[in-house]
Parts: structure tokens; C-alpha cells; sequence
């Protein structure tokens, strides 16, 4: 199967209309993102293949779902841990941020990321979604680099960190070789996806067929209760 994509204009734009004149908050939009990113790991990496889940977050939205998505993770019994290096100034982060300290969930130090990149099982990239552009700005090259360097599978939130949301990876320099196990694109993959080759779901189960009419997109068949659905796998797949 595969889902129409929108535009990093559009996705932005479909996410003010349902706060603006949907009656949704922001809160309740990344409530359902995260929660769908922890139904993903769930399908991809159960329990069973390792507990520890490292989960970058960057400094906006795309960051916060990973915030929430570390909460619900640590209530299904996996041990997240977040290296957040450079908070966004939104008060919601702070909430959520209080949220995980109140669970134990470490938050680790700049100095502590290798170790930590060394010791996980699952790596989650909420380092940027569809507000990305490039090029990488501080601290984020040297963070990049690592997670790409390393072995460890990631699942991508929305996009790969890195990625133009339209036209890729980078020619060159940190993020031209990265390239997720897993990516879970929220309300409608962005156009990036063409790029990739991985298992891909998708989540984010709050669009409505108006706004999807209004976006050209594919309204998902969700499946029963779940919140996140497998859209596609290619053979490449490390899952
Ligand atoms: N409708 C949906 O599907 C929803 C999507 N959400 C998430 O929100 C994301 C978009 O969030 P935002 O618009 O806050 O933006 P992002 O989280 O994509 O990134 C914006 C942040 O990254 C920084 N940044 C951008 N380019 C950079 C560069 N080259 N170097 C260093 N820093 C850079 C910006 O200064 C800003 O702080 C989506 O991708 C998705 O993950 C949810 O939280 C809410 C609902
Ligand atoms: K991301």
C-alpha cells in the first residue's frame, strides 16, 4: 500500500487548521503522535529483543512526540531514556519533560551520548520532522554523524533527521549515508519517503475526511483500536 504524501507547506498548514478551526490542542495532536510512534516500536521491537530505547529528541514538535512516545514506552515496561539536547522554549516541553522525571526517565548529558548510543537496543529520531531545513546547525552535525555511524536501528518519527523533507538525504556530510530501519510517518508521509527503504507505518489516527479532502490524502484503514498501521516494507528491512 502506499499513502498520497503532503508537502512540509501543507503538513503545517493541515495541523493549524485542526488547532485553528478543528478545536484541537497541540497537546492532543502530539498526545496521539507519541503514542502511535510507541505503538510502532511495540510492532518492531518487542520487549523481548531488548528493553533499552534511547530517544533523541530535537528541539520543536517533532521532539515532543518523542517525549511522549519515551512516557508510554516506560509504561509498557521498556526502559527509554532521553537525550534532549537543546530544549524548545514551548511550556509544553516543560510539562512533558516534568512528566518523565516524575517515571525516573533519565535525561543524559552531551558527555554520556556515546555510552548511551553504545548500550541501547532501539534508537528513536525525534530530532526533526517536516520544519527541517537544511543545513544541520550546531549541535546537531556531530549527533547526526554518530547515530549513523553506529549500528544501532533506528525508527525515525515523521522523517530521517537530516533528510530534506522534500528532496532527501544530503549529498554529502553528516545524514548522506542515514538511513532508518523503521520510519513512522505522522497524518501523511512527506515526500522524503521516496527516499527511504525500511518498514514504514503510519499514525497519528486524528484526521477527519474533510481535512483529508482538503489535502489530497489517503484517509489510513486502521485497523481495530491500533493507532498505528504497516504501510510498507521493503526488502531491505533490519526489522
Ligand atoms: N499533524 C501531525 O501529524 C502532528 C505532527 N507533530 C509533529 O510536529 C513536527 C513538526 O514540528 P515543528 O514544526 O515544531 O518542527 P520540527 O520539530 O520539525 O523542527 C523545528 C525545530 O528544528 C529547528 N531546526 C530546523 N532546521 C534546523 C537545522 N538545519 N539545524 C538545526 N535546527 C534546525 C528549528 O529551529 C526548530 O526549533 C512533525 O514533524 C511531527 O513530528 C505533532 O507533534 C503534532 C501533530
Ligand atoms: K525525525
Amino acid at each position: 500500500m502506499s499513502l498520497k504524501a503532503i508537502s512540509a507547506k501543507d503538513a503545517a498548514s493541515l495541523d493549524k487548521d485542526l488547532m485553528d478551526m478543528g478545536g484541537w490542542s497541540l497537546d492532543q495532536l502530539m498526545e496521539l503522535a507519541g503514542l502511535s510512534v510507541s505503538q510502532a516500536v511495540w510492532r518492531i521491537h518487542p520487549l523481548s529483543a531488548g528493553k533499552n530505547v534511547l530517544v533523541v529528541c530535537g528541539p520543536g514538535n517533532n521532539g515532543g512526540d518523542g517525549l511522549v512516545a519515551a512516557r508510554h514506552l516506560a509504561q509498557y515496561g521498556y526502559n527509554p531514556s532521553i537525550y534532549y539536547p537543546k530544549q524548545g522554549k514551548n511550556e509544553l516541553y516543560t510539562r512533558l519533560r516534568t512528566q518523565l522525571e516524575n517515571l525516573s526517565i533519565p535525561f543524559i548529558t552531551d558527555a554520556n551520548f556515546k555510552t548511551a548510543l553504545g548500550e541501547t537496543s532501539l534508537l528513536i529520531d525525534a530530532i526533526f520532522g517536516f520544519s527541517f531545513g537544511g543545513p544541520l546547525r550546531d549541535p546537531f552535525p556531530g549527533i547526526i554523524a554518530q547515530i549513523e555511524a553506529s549500528n544501532v536501528p533506528v525508527l525515525s518519527v515523521d522523517a530521517p533527521s537530516s533528510w530534506d523533507i522534500a528532496t532527501g538525504p544530503p549529498g554529502q556530510g553528516p545524514g548522506a549515508g542515514f538511513m532508518p530501519a523503521a520510519l513512522i510517518s505522522l497524518s501523511a508521509p512527506k515526500p522524503c519517503v521516496k527516499f527511504f527503504s525500511g518498514r514504514h507505518f503510519i499514525g497519528g489516527r486524528f484526521l477527519t475526511p474533510a481535512i483529508a479532502e482538503k489535502y489530497g490524502l489517503d484517509l489510513p484503514k486502521y485497523p481495530g483500536i491500533d493507532q498505528v498501521m504497516e504501510v510498507g516494507v521493503n526488502a531491505d528491512a533490519r526489522f
